[in-house]
């Protein structure tokens, strides 16, 4: 056996070197230290070294290496004890040819094997000078062992992927695919869409708006993980299928995110059960209308808004009178057939924010949120909905060439607040159904008497005014409105009715039903025909020529598309001073369409119409907007000019009123005064137009009477009696 002393650069350390070189350690010794196994071949292929290590690693017989074998030997003993597999000459063929190309390369041959006992090795041969060869052998079986791992666990991962709906996929910081894998992934082609793209970069039918994507990003952003995220796209092939992803970010030694993995899972089949499940939950399989139960939920959630918004409610019950004569007579196909109209009809009938239910047979439900604050005002709102109901309904409907028709019960209740249950609710609208079928059918009633009484009285009341209109009942009044020295200088026009049994109705209670019912375009347009008479007349008559004469508009004459043609028209036709009309609208009015409004007013004012705000400070003007209109008039309300001596919160809103209206270059009228007193302090807080009891009552404008003292002693002339007139 021969002990080498070579010098091995760069393997061994200065020290080692130094230690091999004095001949304290032997390079056998020191690879024997390194876990190497050495073997050195003569130029004979003859066994002319090893170390200690050889024996082991290798484990050959100290017996067959001290007696120099030729690598021929060695190899046929290992063949035969199973380390290398295949025929023992072929073998040796193969080692010969490597050492040969070895010596003419010069470069290293290096192999890897398996021994019989598991251990795997990997050689590495060198041609030494002088003709032999050096071979070194290090142990890997260990990291061969993780290989296997890491390959059986690539292998394992694959047929997962390939096997279940899940999909693997990888994203890189920014979140955009790197890598997909799965069955499903080559199935739905959606990888040629998805890499190199982030998710919402994709389009996804159930997320269109960005911030659909918020939760997401806001994950990917925090470096946090996030699950069952879901996203609805469609293929390729048009088809819709929903999957969710999950995952979690991928960090680098320092802890920063590089990326992230997860899984995507196909839903679709959970997805569209859950649908399932939610329609037949929730909606009636006939109608596509709420069930009984989903209805109940939404009473219970209106009831919580009515709480929030302070609005009144109304629940209408529907039941089709002798439907079952239908299904008697043309069988169940044909009044199915009906059903599924009247539900039709009934949704058409109302706002698409109002919630229509079949609660089963021919029973219908309407629940109508919002209506108003005022439950006679909410009344009334609810009752016109459920006459239009009655309307549509009672349309025959068309049936395997038949023409069916049926007639409804309707029921209302109304409701604010959550101190009754949802089945009391339904309990009330179904008793008043029941009213409604023994008052005849095809029929609307209350569940409440006074409620009841109140619409049938605003029915009544309706019906009267448009009569009254015909017949000329209604009449103007007029009420001065006069300047710091007491002179009249204006009019405001406030419409009067005569009833032939009630006497004289205030505008407070017909104006509210003139609007509702559409009465108020006629109305309106009448009052406006009369006051632009009034002005042309007034024209000759030197000590009224310089009034101005002020005009209340409905928010919904102003509504009207040719509300700008109708005050052109009717000022043309009298012949009037557009200069001398002036309209008075109050501050909720302008709040609709603010820039309909706006075109509007400026149309008028370029006539030379005016505008007054009317009960100014009880609404929400903003000023900026305020600064907008063409306005030329503020009034103050009369509620604050009421208590004016005694509050000095009402004072000092009177003059906040009149600071702005100046500073805005605008006049103010305070409306009210009933006292000298009243008029004395306005006027010291540079007040200079007034209108009150104090300096005349609304007075019959026409026909134009005598002009006459005014009973307060301000010198206040007023049109119509010397005496004041009931307003
Ligand atoms: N307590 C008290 N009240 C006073 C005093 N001075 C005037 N009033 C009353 O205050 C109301 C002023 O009219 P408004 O604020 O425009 O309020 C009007 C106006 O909004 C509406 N209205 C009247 N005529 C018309 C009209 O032709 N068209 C429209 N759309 N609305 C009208 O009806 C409302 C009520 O009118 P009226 O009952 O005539 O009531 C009038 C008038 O009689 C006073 O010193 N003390």
């Amino acid at each position: 056996m021969t002990d080498f002393t070579v010098t091995l650069p760069g393997v061994a350390s200065a020290a080692a070197d130094e230690a091999v070189r004095s001949g304290r350690l032997s390079v056998a010794q020191l690879l024997d230290a390194l876990q190497h196994a050495f073997v050195v071949l003569d130029a004979q292929g003859r066994v002319v070294g090893y170390n200690t290590c050889a024996l082991q690693m290798l484990e050959l017989p100290a017996e067959l290496m001290q007696r120099a074998p030729l690598i021929d030997d060695v190899v046929r003993w290992q063949a035969a004890r199973g380390d290398l597999k295949g025929d023992p000459e072929r073998l040796i063929e193969r080692v010969w040819h490597h050492l040969r190309a070895t010596r003419a390369s010069g470069q290293p041959h290096v192999y890897s094997y398996t021994t019989a006992s598991g251990r795997t090795l990997q050689g590495a041969t060198v041609a030494v000078p002088g003709g032999g060869w050096a071979r070194v052998y290090t142990d890997i079986s260990r990291h061969a062992q993780a290989l296997a791992q890491l390959r059986d666990s690539e292998e394992r991962f694959r047929s997962l992927t390939e096997l279940s709906a899940d999909w693997y996929w990888e994203w890189d910081a920014q979140g955009r695919y790197t890598r997909l894998e799965g069955r499903v992934v080559r199935e739905q082609g959606i990888a040629p869409t998805f890499m190199g793209r982030t998710p919402w970069e994709v389009p996804a039918a159930n997320r269109p708006k960005p911030e659909d994507w918020k939760p997401l990003r806001d994950a990917v952003a925090q470096g946090r993980p996030f699950k069952r995220f879901e996203i609805q796209r469609t293929l390729p092939d048009g088809r819709t299928y929903w999957f969710a992803i999950s995952g979690e970010p991928v960090r680098d030694a320092a802890g920063r995110c590089v990326g992230w993995r997860g899984i995507g899972r196909d839903v679709t089949a959970r997805k569209s059960a859950e649908a399932t499940i939610q329609r037949l939950a929730y909606y009636d399989d006939l109608t596509g209308l709420l069930n009984r139960r989903a209805f109940q939920d939404r009473l219970r959630q209106a009831q919580a808004s009515s709480v929030r918004s302070g609005q009144w409610a109304a629940l209408l019950f529907i039941d089709l009178d002798d439907f079952k004569d239908v299904n008697d007579a043309y069988g169940h196909a044909a009044g199915d057939a009906l059903l599924r109209a009247c539900a039709e009809r009934l949704r058409a009938a109302v706002r698409a924010e109002d919630t229509v239910g079949r609660l089963g047979g021919d029973e219908f439900v309407v629940l109508l949120e919002d209506l108003h604050a005022q439950p006679d005002q909410a009344a009334w709102r609810a009752q016109h909905v459920a006459e239009k109901i009655r309307q549509v309904v009672q349309q025959p409907v068309v049936v395997d060439a038949h023409d069916l028709t049926v007639t409804p019960s309707i029921g209302i209740t109304l409701f604010a607040g959550q101190d009754e249950s949802a089945a009391d609710i339904l309990g009330r609208a179904d008793l008043a159904m029941y009213h409604s079928k023994a008052a005849g059918r095809n029929a609307v009633q209350f569940f409440d008497p006074s409620m009841q009484a109140t619409v049938v009285q605003r029915a009544t009341l309706q019906r009267e005014l448009r009569h009254g209109l015909r017949d000329g009942e209604l009449c103007l009044y007029g009420q001065p409105i006069v300047d710091v020295r007491a002179q009249v200088c204006a009019q405001e026009v406030l419409l009067r009715w005569h009833h032939p049994t009630r006497g004289l109705v205030p505008p407070g209670e017909f104006i509210p039903v003139a609007e509702q019912s559409g009465l108020i375009i006629p109305l309106g347009q009448w009052v406006l025909q009369r006051a632009c008479g009034l002005l042309a007349a007034w024209a000759h008559d030197p000590q009224r020529a310089g009034w101005t004469l002020a005009v209340n508009l409905s928010a919904r004459q102003l509504r009207q598309p040719d509300f700008v043609d109708t005050v052109r028209r009717a000022l043309h036709e009298a012949g009037a001073d557009a200069r001398r009309l002036k309209l008075e609208l109050t501050e909720s009015q302008l709040l609709h369409d603010v820039e309909d409004t706006i075109a509007k007013m400026e149309a008028l004012a370029a006539l030379g119409i005016q505008f007054a705000l009317d009960d100014f400070g009880t609404g929400y003007s903003s000023l900026a907007y305020l600064k907008r209109l063409p306005l030329t008039q503020l009034k103050i309300d009369r509620s604050f000019v009421r208590d004016l001596l005694t509050d000095p919160n009402d004072a000092a809103i009177a003059r906040t009123i009149l600071q702005l209206a100046q500073s805005l270059e605008m006049d103010v009228v305070a409306e009210g005064v009933e006292t000298a007193e009243q008029f004395e302090v306005l006027r010291a807080m540079g007040c200079r137009l007034f209108q009150g009891y104090h300096f005349g009552r609304p007075v019959p404008l026409e026909p134009a009477q005598p002009l006459g003292p005014t009973p307060t002693g301000f010198g206040v002339t007023i049109i119509g009696a010397a005496s004041p007139s009931p307003a």
